[in-house]
């Protein structure tokens, strides 16, 4: 729509572009504006400078005031202290919108890549305060002049990406939509690192770049991140959007920022009795749409006939074709309708981005959070930092409205980390310092986060009150941190296994009693990690007097050659390795691949390999042979004490624990990351609790499932270690 008062072209173009609802429109009006104004958004670095420039009207002061404000925060560092870095970031949700902002701000050149072509997400999301003057502070009411108005607090997904997306633009971010990522180019001699994509002949592919931003949503976490799982007892959620007219009817009807059924026993009795529905909570808010989320109990869904047979197994329940979709409209119609009183007159569904009514049902039975939010990988000595933001880092419980709260957190997080990246800090610390502030963020409500929401900044101490910067050390992310190029690339290319296979097959040929056909089984009896280990350094090992029968022996043996000579830990232990019933493909992927890297690549060592001391015992091999010389004694459960490998530990508070020794004293129950705060002023007791990010959940009736009824333990309110 242009403007009638305005004569210049460019004015008009600004207000289109202020106003623009899709996300189509925007980036069209955006190539147009700059077009006109001779702008181009390539020259990142100047990008915006020159734009204010040119673009000297007065409506448009207010947001240069505003984006001139945030830009000059001291951490960004006049846009300096990342201008050599590249950054990409998947997805443009509004963690991976929010995280390029924040990137763009310290100098980096961007891309963004977002597989759908439009913003067509009607759901709600809820803000907490700082969300609100963080989003004002980047002129979110300049774009959509109904942003948090009165007592509002909340802001539907599609507005939050367009805000998001303008200041991208306006930044000098390249976003690119209708573009999927589907794995990493490996860096050759002459390129670094770039992504594969499709359609596979897309210009971002050209695009090198060391730092890559997951911000892909739930569903997608890079191959390389482990993922923990978080269950309580089932719980299903319904989304439903109907269409907002905007009507002096609809305006009266009150929002429901969350009722549970602990809370308003009557409201969720008198639903059931009038209409068969029963739900565990509701939320209602009017946005774009008038949106609801609830939970509903499974026998009503099967009572209504909304799902068809009963299992146990959460997905085959949820499954299409188990759902009666026409049943599951009436059933979120009818919450609909009694929730707000029957006062929302003509209620019609809102169309999703398939052009049907805007309906989900979802299951929050299980949710996910990654166990790190941080990588580097490493190949041909050209490094990738690689971070997780939004819900591929924590999934969030929707009907609590955290999401976007951590998910905004965590994009500074993410942020503070690429500009120590940016600065040159060892990457080691760069990760371990992100781990450490990774830690706090699955426990920050409203109320434990710092109150001074006009200091925020990337930096963590403006945001959480106790922040410890160091609580995992640099050494704590050895090995887990830097993936190899094999393991990593694997994902992505069926090929990259076998290339391994056949290096390992290549190098391990001709040996008495070694046949490596795979990837795993072939290695039980150690002798081809020793025949491995011989090829490439004669004489440290005298293949001859090995038995295949005393595997456990010879595992111990290339184990202790590898990690005393080339740092490689082991991911198990000698026994396990010998007598597991199935040794994991992926862990053994991870192993070899450092084995090569460290003997095809870089060979750090020129002197050939010492052959440390095993029990030579073959009948009664010593399990776990004491550490030779130089193996770091770190690496032992800060409880148990015994040796604690790779793919069994958790680090956190600057210790090493078995993650079956991080339990719950009283009851037994396994404890997680994040889920805990540490009470240093303990001398001999040293206690981790479970911090009450989960209580919210227990209080509104979800994972009632930890409270332990034979100790009395709520599990998730009270976990905690003793340490005699
Ligand atoms: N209340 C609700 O109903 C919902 C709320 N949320 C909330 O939204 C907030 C933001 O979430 P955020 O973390 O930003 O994630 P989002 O899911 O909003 O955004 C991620 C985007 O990345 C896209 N994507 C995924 N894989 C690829 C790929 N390989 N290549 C290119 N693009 C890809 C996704 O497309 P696609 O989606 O097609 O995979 C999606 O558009 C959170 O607070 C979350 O809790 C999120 C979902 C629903």
């Amino acid at each position: 729509m242009a403007n009638q008062n305005s004569t210049n072209p460019s004015h008009d173009l600004f207000e289109q572009f202020v106003q623009a609802q899709t996300c189509k429109e925007v980036q069209r009006i955006f190539s147009e504006l700059c077009h006109h104004l001779q702008v181009d958004p390539r020259d990142y670095q100047s990008f915006y400078t020159k734009l204010k420039e040119r673009l000297n009207y007065w409506k448009a002061k207010s947001l240069w005031v505003k984006l001139d404000k945030r830009a000059q925060h001291q951490d960004y560092q006049q846009g300096e202290v990342c201008a050599k870095n590249k950054c990409l970031v998947l997805g443009a949700g509004p963690c991976g919108l929010r995280t390029a902002i924040e990137l763009a701000l310290l100098g980096a050149h961007v891309v963004v890549l977002e597989k759908r072509d439009s913003f067509s997400r009607n759901n709600v999301l809820h803000l907490w305060p700082y969300t609100i003057y963080d989003l004002r502070g980047l002129a979110a009411k300049k774009f959509y002049g109904k942003f948090c108005t009165g007592a509002l607090d909340h802001i539907s997904i599609r507005q939050l990406q367009l805000i998001l997306l303008k200041v991208c633009l306006l930044l000098g971010v390249e976003v690119q939509t209708g573009v999927e990522f589907k794995g990493f180019v490996e860096p050759s001699g002459a390129t670094g690192w770039m992504a594969k994509l499709f359609p596979d002949n897309h210009p971002a592919g050209k695009f090198q770049f060391d730092v890559f931003i997951s911000a892909g949503g739930g569903s997608f976490v890079p191959y390389g991140f482990k993922r923990k799982e978080l269950r309580g007892k089932l719980a299903i959620g319904i989304t439903c959007n109907f269409l907002n007219r905007h009507t002096a009817a609809e305006t009266q009807v009150a929002e429901i920022s969350g009722v549970a059924r602990i809370y308003n026993q009557k409201f969720f009795q008198d639903l059931l009795t009038e209409t068969g529905i029963d739900l565990e909570n509701i939320v209602y808010y009017k946005d774009d749409t008038h949106y609801f989320v609830m939970t509903a109990k499974k026998k009503s869904l099967l009572k209504m006939g909304v799902i068809k047979q009963d299992f146990s197994d959460a997905d085959k329940l949820l499954a299409q074709v188990n759902v009666d979709q026409e049943a599951l409209l009436r059933y979120a119609y009818d919450a609909a309708q009694f929730s707000t009183g029957h006062c929302l007159p003509d209620m019609q569904f809102a169309q999703n981005h398939a052009g049907q009514p805007d309906v989900a049902m979802f299951d929050f039975t299980c949710m996910h959070r990654a166990e790190n939010a941080s990588l580097v990988r490493e190949r041909k000595g050209k490094k990738l930092l690689m971070g997780l933001v939004g819900d591929c880092l924590v999934e969030p419980f929707w009907p609590l409205g955290t999401g976007i709260a951590r998910g905004f957190l965590a994009a500074f997080d993410t942020a503070w980390m690429v500009r120590s990246w940016g600065k040159g800090r060892p990457h080691m610390e760069v990760l371990a310092e992100r781990e450490s502030i990774y830690q706090l963020l699955s426990q920050t409500t409203p109320e434990n986060t710092s109150k001074k929401y006009s200091a925020f900044s990337i930096d963590p101490a403006t945001r959480y009150q106790h922040v410890n910067l160091n609580s995992v050390k640099a050494f704590q992310v050895k090995n887990i941190n830097i993936i190899y190029s094999f393991y990593f690339y694997s994902q992505y290319s069926v090929g990259a296994f076998e290339v391994l296979l056949k290096w390992c097959q290549q190098h391990t040929a001709g040996y008495d009693r070694v046949n490596v056909k795979d990837l795993n089984q072939s290695w039980r009896s150690g002798l081809a990690l020793c025949a491995l280990i011989n090829t490439f350094r004669p004489r440290v090992i005298d293949m001859s007097s090995l038995e295949e029968s005393n595997a456990v022996y010879n595992n111990q043996l290339a184990f202790n050659l590898l990690e005393r000579e080339l740092g490689i830990l082991p991911i198990m232990s000698a026994r396990e390795m010998s007598f597991m019933g199935q040794i994991d493909k992926l862990s053994m992927v991870h192993y070899l691949t450092q084995i090569h890297d460290a003997f095809n690549e870089r060979t750090p060592t020129k002197a050939p390999l010492s052959a440390p001391k095993v029990n030579p015992d073959p009948v009664n091999p010593d399990p776990e042979p004491s550490l030779a010389p130089g193996i770091s004694s770190n690496e032992e459960c800060y409880f148990c004490c015994q040796r604690v490998y790779v793919l069994e530990r958790i680090s956190t508070e600057g210790k090493l624990f078995h993650r079956s020794c991080f339990t719950c004293h009283q009851c037994g129950t396994t404890l997680r990351l994040g889920g805990y705060t540490f009470n240093q002023h303990t001398v001999t007791n040293v206690i981790y609790r479970v911090q009450m990010s989960l209580l919210n959940l227990l209080e509104a009736g979800f994972f009632t499932r930890f409270y332990n009824r034979t100790t009395s333990c709520y599990c998730t309110v009270e976990h905690h270690v003793t340490v005699q």
